[in-house]
């Protein structure tokens, strides 16, 4: 298992933060998700410096869709970052967490009548409009408000980025966006010479996620660097902003060659910097929005073991106490991750190949199927990684399980940010 951020091993055992993870287990019972802060805030640090946040005056947004409790929207305030939001739900944290909505991109393909009124009223800065329906409305709104709204249009590119094709959304046949090469992205550019009460500042797009090529952000920033020239030329539409989305891919198994951010980073802002000159444009704003490699290796997950099942000659299940309803990514996009027993870190890995389900009453409830685990034994504290991104925040309550809490560590300190939900919180909503 790969040791992520201030991870380390002391007599055998794993610390995350300085803090004991077997400590960790006692004092706040498992399954738990405990986040190495001090990791998420490098990763804040090292986006603001290589995507040149202060020297060139672009713009990190934090992808709440990752994980948004309301710790983590006073955490990438503190770090200076703009927040992604994409529902009502998520704007409702980042306004309770008294995030400033002014550095809030307001996403989504199907933004309701209420959310768009909620986005209006909170004054969020951007709303990044996906369809013609939007659009519409967002106009009649702030019309009847007698406001203008700034807004990014997000295009669809015609870019398919190598991923799995849940998560892949650049290409045209894609739920999102205004398609570039079927002139639908132009109908609402033409559209805009009717409505005075919403300004296109900026464009966006998003090709996917969990991606380790370079080449697809360039592609990317041809194309909406053409369209800036094209917006300019043909439509006097001054774009002063160019959002590129989230997607930089990270690694949860040793099957997994992410770039670092640094790399990613520059690379994009010297295919800016060199296209802006080719076509003879302005440098806008650049925006990105990581999400997972923000969060994912900070983030991991304890378990109890129970059940250990020998299957003689076939299989052995060992089975934790948690499974697909916190982390759902195995059953969905068959993704991997690693693991380990906490305190059994320096032992010789058996040659026997176990794998570890989930306590759901689903088959397909298998978190890591045949790793290599020493002398595993019930009651044993079992450790996967990397579950920072799209683990709690797709967390379900199949089964009526209640949702794990979430610790953050951090030099020695261990914090409680979200409790364990209870039997009783379960019932909360039944009349
Ligand atoms: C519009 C948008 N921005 C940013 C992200 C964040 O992506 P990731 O977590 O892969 O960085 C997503 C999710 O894929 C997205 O849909
Ligand atoms: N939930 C996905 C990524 C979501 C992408 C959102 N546009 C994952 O876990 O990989």
């Amino acid at each position: 298992m790969k040791l992520h951020g201030t991870m380390g091993i002391k007599d055998n055992t794993l610390y995350i933060g300085g803090v004991n993870a077997l400590d960790l287990a006692k004092k706040y019972d498992t399954p738990l998700y405990v986040f190495d802060e001090e990791l998420i805030r490098n990763n804040c640090k090292e986006y603001n410096k290589y995507f040149k946040v202060k020297e060139n005056n672009n713009k990190v947004a934090y992808a709440g869709k990752a994980f948004l409790p309301k710790y983590m929207c006073n955490l990438i305030d503190e770090e200076g970052l703009y927040l992604d939001v994409v529902s009502g739900g998520e704007l409702f944290t980042a306004y309770k967490a008294n995030f400033p909505m002014k550095k809030i991109l307001f996403h989504g393909n199907n933004k309701t009548i209420d959310e768009i009124k909620m986005g209006i009223d909170l004054g969020v800065g951007v709303f990044v409009v996906d369809n013609f329906y939007e659009l519409d409305i967002l106009e009649k709104f702030c019309k009847e408000k007698n406001m203008i709204q700034d807004i990014y249009f997000r295009v669809t590119p015609g870019i398919d980025a190598h991923t799995h094709k849940y998560i892949r959304t650049g290409q045209i046949d894609s739920k999102f966006g205004f398609a570039l090469t079927n002139g639908d992205f132009y109908v609402a550019v033409e559209r805009l010479k009717e409505y005075k009460n919403v300004k296109l500042i900026g464009i966006h797009a998003h090709i996917g996620s969990q991606i380790f090529e370079v080449e697809p952000y360039e592609e990317e920033v041809d194309v909406m660097f053409n369209l800036v020239k094209k917006l300019k030329e043909d439509y006097d539409i001054e774009i002063k902003e160019v959002d590129f989305g989230g997607g930089i891919g990270v690694y949860y198994t040793k099957e997994d060659k992410p770039r670092s951010i640094k790399e990613f980073c520059e690379k994009i802002i010297n295919k800016c910097n060199e296209k802006c000159k080719q076509l003879n444009i302005n440098m806008p704003t650049l925006i990105l929005e990581p999400g997972r490699s923000l969060v994912a290796n900070a983030g991991s997950t304890l378990y109890s073991i129970g059940s250990i099942k020998n299957i003689k000659d076939v299989r052995t299940y060992v089975s934790v106490d948690g499974g697909m309803t916190d982390n759902i990514r195995p059953s969905l996009y068959q993704a991997g991750y690693e693991c380990a027993i906490v305190n059994k870190m320096n032992n010789e890995k058996s040659e026997h190949k176990v794998t570890i389900a989930g306590k759901c009453c689903e088959s397909g409830d298998i978190l890591i199927s045949n790793t290599s685990v020493l002398d595993i034994e019930s009651e044993d504290i079992l450790i996967t990684t990397s579950t920072g991104a799209y683990g709690y925040s797709m967390a379900s309550n199949y089964n009526k399980i209640p949702k794990n809490p979430v610790v953050f560590v951090n030099k020695g300190n261990d914090k409680l940010v979200c409790k364990r939900q209870s039997y009783e919180d379960l019932l909360s909503l039944e009349l």
